[in-house]
């Protein structure tokens, strides 16, 4: 099947190269040239684990294909997958401009029956829009040419994206026509083959299973932030508290980490959309609306934690270990860090910090207000304290006797709860995470 996907970013570029995989043949299209340029010559836009591999062996085979140009593969292609960019307007709503400005393009060039469904996060509604806006590029044209939308929110994780679309727990698809619904059944059956758990609803339905997926993950690690740092004060112990939790099969183990609060392009933008919905039809969305304030609060938790166990910063040398919102992942896109980098520096700390991947992303962002460290022990010599913000793998087992003797003074945050307290406070370290003091 010949299928075109707009908009190469994290969704877009996965979404694209897992159907390859499967024997589709897909054009990837951005209005981003550089981008495009780039992944032509096999150079990935983004950090994804085991991206690469996959775009070069598609790419190798024919079955995948890079443009800027929409226009010229909409002859060959039955469908058409949406997902550009859908980033929180000034009041929080999603700016569907991006999403619009491809259906307008989608009305101005398809010369035969084709779908445009949208894989985009999108509010309740869209697709309405986006179905008049093809038609009045259609109108325009005079042209008489039949068409489906239909919506496909996606559920991939930044760095197990690969993974999660190979494999998902469920697909959601949102239809008005048997004859998309004939297409996307033929287009997932391939990931699904044992177990074909593609759930079709009607549009409107499928673009609020996105927001609520998304406000419900977010509402489980604002309770148990919410939880921990009331176990701070009553004494009790965060992790018994959710492995006690996560066993009953109800609740369920995942999701249920307390940290220094979520960050990433999608939980913060959509947790602010739902909100927005909420307010435009006069409905007050309580719990969500209280799930980002407790994430705002948490996001300067480490900092805080930080000055209650150091005093005043100014001055003090600041390692921060993690930069990204999540580890696997060069995404920063309201990482927590960020928040603690600018408390840090608007207090006259020195701030030292080491990320894995996402350091020319932090750089690209606040240039060299930080210094930039080769690796963890680089990033720990000289500093008063050290903060933990992101959970890579390869800062679960440093080797302490090390950074204790680069370290100048002995403070440690960890905002990941992955670190041993006994052993680190046998070292002569003052330690405190999350959940506790
Ligand atoms: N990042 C993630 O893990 C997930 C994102 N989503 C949703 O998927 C959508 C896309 O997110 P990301 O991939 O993270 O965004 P992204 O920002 O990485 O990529 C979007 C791409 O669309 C391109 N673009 C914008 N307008 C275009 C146009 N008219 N024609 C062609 N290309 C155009 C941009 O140049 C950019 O490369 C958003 O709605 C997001 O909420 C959903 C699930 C997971
Ligand atoms: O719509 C999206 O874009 C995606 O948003 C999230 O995926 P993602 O943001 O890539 O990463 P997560 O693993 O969900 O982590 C998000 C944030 O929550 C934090 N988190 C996660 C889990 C947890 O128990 N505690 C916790 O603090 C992470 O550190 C991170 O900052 C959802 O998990 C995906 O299903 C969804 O498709």
């Amino acid at each position: 099947m010949n299928i075109a996907i707009v908009g190469t970013g994290y969704v877009g570029l996965v979404s694209g190269t897992c159907f390859a995989e499967m024997g589709a043949t897909v054009t990837c299209v951005d209005v981003d040239a550089n981008k495009i340029n780039k992944l032509k010559v096999g150079e990935m836009p983004i950090y994804e684990p085991g991206l690469e591999e996959l775009v070069k062996r598609n790419v190798s085979y024919g079955r995948l294909n890079f443009t800027t140009n929409l226009t010229e593969v909409l002859d060959d292609v039955e469908v058409v997958f949406s997902a550009v960019g859908t980033p929180p307007d000034e009041d929080g709503s999603a700016d569907l401009k991006y999403v619009l400005a491809v259906a307008h393009q989608f009305g101005q060039s398809i010369n035969k029956y084709t779908i445009l469904v949208t894989k985009s996060t999108v509010p309740v509604g869209t697709a309405r829009k986006v179905k008049a806006v093809i038609q009045e590029e259609l109108d325009k044209r005079g042209a008489d040419i039949s068409f489906d939308v239909a919506s496909n929110p996606e559920f991939l994780k930044e760095g197990a994206a690969i993974k999660d679309f190979m494999s998902p727990d469920r697909v959601v698809v949102g239809i008005e026509s048997k004859k998309a619904e004939e297409v996307m059944t033929k287009l997932y059956q391939p990931f699904l083959l044992q177990n074909f758990r593609v759930i079709f609803m009607d549009i409107p339905s499928a673009e609020m299973t996105k927001y609520a997926a998304n406000a419900m993950l977010a509402t489980r690690i604002s309770f148990m932030n919410d939880i921990a740092n009331l176990c701070e004060r009553v004494g009790a112990n965060v992790d018994h508290v959710r492995k006690g939790i996560g066993a009953d099969v109800r609740i369920g183990q995942k999701f249920l980490y307390a940290g220094c609060g979520y960050g990433g392009s999608c939980f913060p933008k959509d947790v602010k959309a739902l909100v927005h919905t909420g307010i435009e039809n006069g409905y007050h969305m309580e719990v969500i609306e209280a799930v980002e304030r407790v994430n705002d609060r948490q996001k300067s938790i480490v900092y805080d934690k930080l000055t209650r166990l150091m005093g005043d910063v100014k001055g003090k040398t600041i390692a921060m270990l993690g930069l990204a919102f999540k580890p696997d992942t060069d995404d920063m896109r309201e990482a927590p860090a960020l928040v603690v980098i600018d408390k840090l520096l608007k207090d006259g700390a020195i701030v030292r910090v080491f990320d894995p991947i996402a350091m020319l992303e932090c750089k690209r962002r606040i240039g060299e207000v930080v210094t930039y460290t080769e690796n963890l022990y680089d990033c720990a010599d000289g500093a008063d304290a050290l903060l933990l913000m992101t959970e890579w793998r390869q800062f679960r087992l440093p080797t302490w006797n090390v950074i204790q003797k680069v370290m100048t003074d002995k403070y440690i945050v960890d905002g990941r709860n992955i670190w041993n307290r006994a052993e680190l406070e046998e070292l002569g370290f003052s330690y405190t995470r999350i959940g506790e003091k």
